[in-house]
């Protein structure tokens, strides 16, 4: 369907196209200016009032914001025309713009308005009103290249969009990082990219078939689209660093910056994982089981037994009933450890001063009724609130001159837990643990491990999680375990809190001091003197928003904070993750508005799922929503044909993805003693094709690694990593080393279906052994 004008007719289309493009950039030059002119403005402005200020704020803002957005878009603003049935004639770009007021004709959408989704789906078949679709191509401001598809005649369809700028695209060397693909997204691609936000949707799809490339325009859509998501950000989720790097120029290249990028092992902040796990213990520590082993952890932290302790020379007892009252109390006011801690320990010190009191009034035998009956009420008193007792004890009329009298509780009370042994039985009965602490003190303590899994693990599984208390560090399996451990263990903020309204007072105090440096506070509005509420609600807000500014990014300020929640989560190579870290996910994510893109033919790791279902619907109430990609863009038919046996043993119904490129070049292996040289030399022919990996078993990466003096930086014109490492990623040329090593390792056959995939050009396998038999039909060299 695709069709070349004939050159002059091609040159006079650039020319007006060119002519409108200009006009495009003109108007975008505009904005910018006048952005720019409202952003001194706004800066420069006084304002009448505190709240003028407030406002000035939020106006400076989303002007930066909108500047940043048009600074992105000056690299290919415009893509796209639409020539429509009824004449009308839409531009696609990078954002939108319109004429200036009063007017304000659209004059460019943005590729995610309702308007611009023709360019992305219509066909033939259904052309969605559409008669010409075509794509634009520019360089700098430049109009270079026109591609015109002519929707209203039937013939022939490769059932591509854009078939001459798809190819052309992905033609182009790799560069070590990813660009975005918003100018020839195609319909199976923008379908998933535009389904809605809620609940979870998962994107199943081969080697090379987009699924990351739409997962990120998926995110900006819905930045786009939904203002709640916008307003919390995305969490995007990939499996290594290098990955990360790799991916993280696409969404600022659409504008979009309230995005944060973390590797699963990174997801508790704080903890760096430097131990590597057997691979049984990560797969046990992976399974939703442990959830239910910490929880009892907790529990096991919680005594309920006599309380015995010598106060002021005498020893003092509070039976285990009064201390299962108490804890049950606690339990019922706080839905964590720490939190319902200090609950807990309210009412046990009110139980200890208790019976300290009484004691002394039965030294003296001068019991009176009243406090008698209040001991007998000991019990029912520890589920009422703190304040409450003292108040009925002395309004039944206990004072006695000369001993402890009740009214002294508060006094007693402090001194009890300020007495080193009675705060010692305290801490033993009900710890402040973090979640670090549990951890250490579970795995490294036969009892606490048994009495934690009895019934849930067996003696086995227990001896895999055993680690002896020499045992430094925590390996990536240990952090969603951690994570779990804060919630259950929950943080007892009470100091927090105190500090965060000290410092809410110091920001108020330093905005008060901003807004009389403006001349917008009266003197007698000042501190000490009588504070108009109003004035004194804007110096909150404007101490919020200095708060907020807080010299660190969007991306900074959610990485570092465990509890932030997201509107949208994004997790790639999802097909890696243990039931553990998804339900710490869902955590980071309550509305539970995510996409899982990945393929349970490339998972590696110990924890790797065999089917989507199985591993995500545990973790929502909605249905998980499936989808599926199945054409490759990356890897040409060539390559996919020679993983297609790779892929058979690891499952005789896998089916490859459907390359849209072929290069007539197929993948060849060469046998060697000299595994260094051989590799060298194949790295050396490959260079011409562009950027180079070798991919190989972790000892042979180091030692080639060192011999071609590369490393893992993408930047690199050669780079060496392992299957696990090259996840994700894609290079020009593609060396593959010692398949057989990698075919031993644990999902030996995922790792080398992954490995033999990363290639847009040519694959070599290299090898010094006898070949593998799934790669015994590849060419000898
Ligand atoms: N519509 C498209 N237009 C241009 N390039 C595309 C398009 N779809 C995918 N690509 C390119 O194909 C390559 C593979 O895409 P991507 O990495 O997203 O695939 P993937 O499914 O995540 O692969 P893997 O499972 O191997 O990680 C990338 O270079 C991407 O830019």
């Amino acid at each position: 369907m695709a069709r070349r004008n004939g050159d002059a007719e091609q040159d006079h289309q650039i020319e007006r196209e060119q002519a409108y493009v200009d006009r495009l950039y003109a108007r975008l030059d505009d904005v910018r200016e006048e952005i720019r002119e409202d952003l001194d403005g706004a800066l420069a402005e006084r304002g009448s009032s505190a709240r003028d200020l407030v406002e000035r704020e939020a106006r400076v803002q989303r002007l930066t914001e909108r500047s940043t957005v048009l600074d992105h878009a000056e690299n290919g603003l415009c893509f796209g025309r639409l020539d429509l049935a009824d004449g009308q004639v839409r531009y696609v770009g990078r954002t939108g713009l319109r004429s200036p007021a009063p007017e304000r004709t659209p004059l460019l959408l943005d590729w995610r308005a309702p308007g611009a989704r023709p360019f992305y789906v219509a066909t033939p078949a259904d052309d969605h009103g559409v008669v010409r679709r075509r794509h634009i191509r520019t360089e700098r401001r430049r109009v270079t290249g026109l591609e015109d598809e002519l929707l209203d005649i039937d013939g022939d369809t490769s059932g591509l969009q854009g078939e001459g700028a798809l190819m052309a695209a992905l033609g182009e060397r790799r560069t070590g990082r990813m660009r975005d693909i918003v100018t020839t997204l195609q319909a199976e691609q923008d379908a998933i990219v535009r389904a809605h936000g809620d609940g979870v949707l998962v994107v199943q799809g081969g080697p090379g078939t987009g699924k990351t490339a739409v997962a990120l325009h998926r995110a900006a859509y819905l930045l786009y689209a939904r203002p709640e998501i916008a307003r919390q950000g995305v969490l995007v989720v990939g499996p290594t660093s290098t990955f990360l790097d790799y991916i993280e120029q696409v969404l600022p290249s659409l504008g979009e910056t309230q995005v944060v990028l973390q590797t699963p092992d990174r997801l508790y902040p704080g903890i760096e994982p430097t131990r590597t796990e057997e691979p049984e213990a990560a797969r046990l520590k992976g399974e939703a089981v442990m959830a239910e082993v910490l929880a009892r952890a907790v529990r096991d932290r919680e005594r309920v037994t006599d309380l015995e302790v010598r106060f002021d020379g005498d020893t003092h007892c509070l039976p285990a009933a009064a201390v299962r009252a108490a804890a049950e109390e606690a339990r019922r006011a706080a839905r964590t450890h720490n939190e319902a801690r200090r609950v807990f320990r309210e009412h046990v010190v009110r139980g200890l001063a208790l019976e300290v009191i009484g004691a002394s009034y039965r030294m003296l035998q001068e019991v009176e009724e009243g406090l008698e009956d209040e001991l007998d009420r000991f019990d029912s008193a520890l589920s009422r609130t703190a304040d409450q007792v003292p108040g009925r004890v002395e309004a039944a009329g206990t004072e006695v001159d000369g001993v402890v009298a009740v009214h002294e509780l508060p006094h007693v009370e402090r001194d009890l837990l300020e007495d080193p042994e009675v705060a010692a039985a305290l801490e033993a009965l009900w710890p402040l643990l973090t979640p670090e602490q549990l951890l250490a003190d579970l795995f490294s303590d036969t009892d606490r491990l048994t009495s934690a899994s009895r019934g849930l693990l067996d003696e086995t599984e227990r001896a895999v999680l055993f680690r002896g208390p020499a045992e430094e560090g925590w390996s990536a399996a240990d952090v969603p375990l951690l994570d779990e451990a804060a919630e259950l263990l929950g943080v007892d903020d009470s100091g927090a809190r105190t500090l965060e309204a000290a410092r809410r007072r110091e920001h108020a105090r330093f905005a008060r001091r901003v807004l009389r440096a403006n001349d917008l506070l009266d003197e007698e509005t000042d501190e000490g003197g009588a504070v108009d509420p109003a004035d004194l609600l804007n110096d909150e807000e404007l101490a919020e928003r200095h708060a907020a500014r807080d010299h660190r990014s969007f991306a900074e300020k959610a990485a570092a904070d465990r509890t932030w929640t997201y509107g949208h989560v994004v997790v790639d190579e999802a097909q890696e993750l243990s039931a553990m870290t998804w339900r710490s996910l869902f955590r980071r994510c309550p509305a539970g508005s995510m996409t899982a893109v990945g393929d349970v033919h490339q998972g590696s790791g110990p924890t790797a799922i065999a089917t989507w279902e199985v591993a995500l619907q545990p973790h929502t109430s909605a249905r998980v929503r499936m989808s599926e990609l199945t054409v490759g863009y990356r890897t040409p038919a060539e390559v996919m044909a020679a993983a297609e046996p790779v892929l058979a043993a690891l499952d005789p119904n896998g089916r490859v993805p459907v390359s849209v490129r072929s290069t007539g070049v197929s993948p060849v292996r060469r046998r060697t003693d000299e595994l260094a040289a051989t590799v060298t030399e194949v790295v050396a022919e490959s260079r011409a094709e562009g950027a180079v990996a070798v991919i190989a078993p972790p000892d042979v990466a180091v030692e080639l690694g060192a011999v071609l003096g590369a490393g893992t930086d993408l930047l690199g014109d050669v780079v060496v990593l392992t299957p696990v490492e090259a996840k994700g990623l894609e290079f020009d040329a593609v060396v593959v080393v010692e398949p057989a090593e990698i075919l031993d390792g644990d999902r030996g056959l995922g790792e080398l279906y992954v490995a033999m995939t990363r290639t847009t050009g040519t694959l070599t396998v290299v090898h010094t052994g006898e070949v593998p038999d799934v790669l015994s039909h590849l060419v000898p060299e």
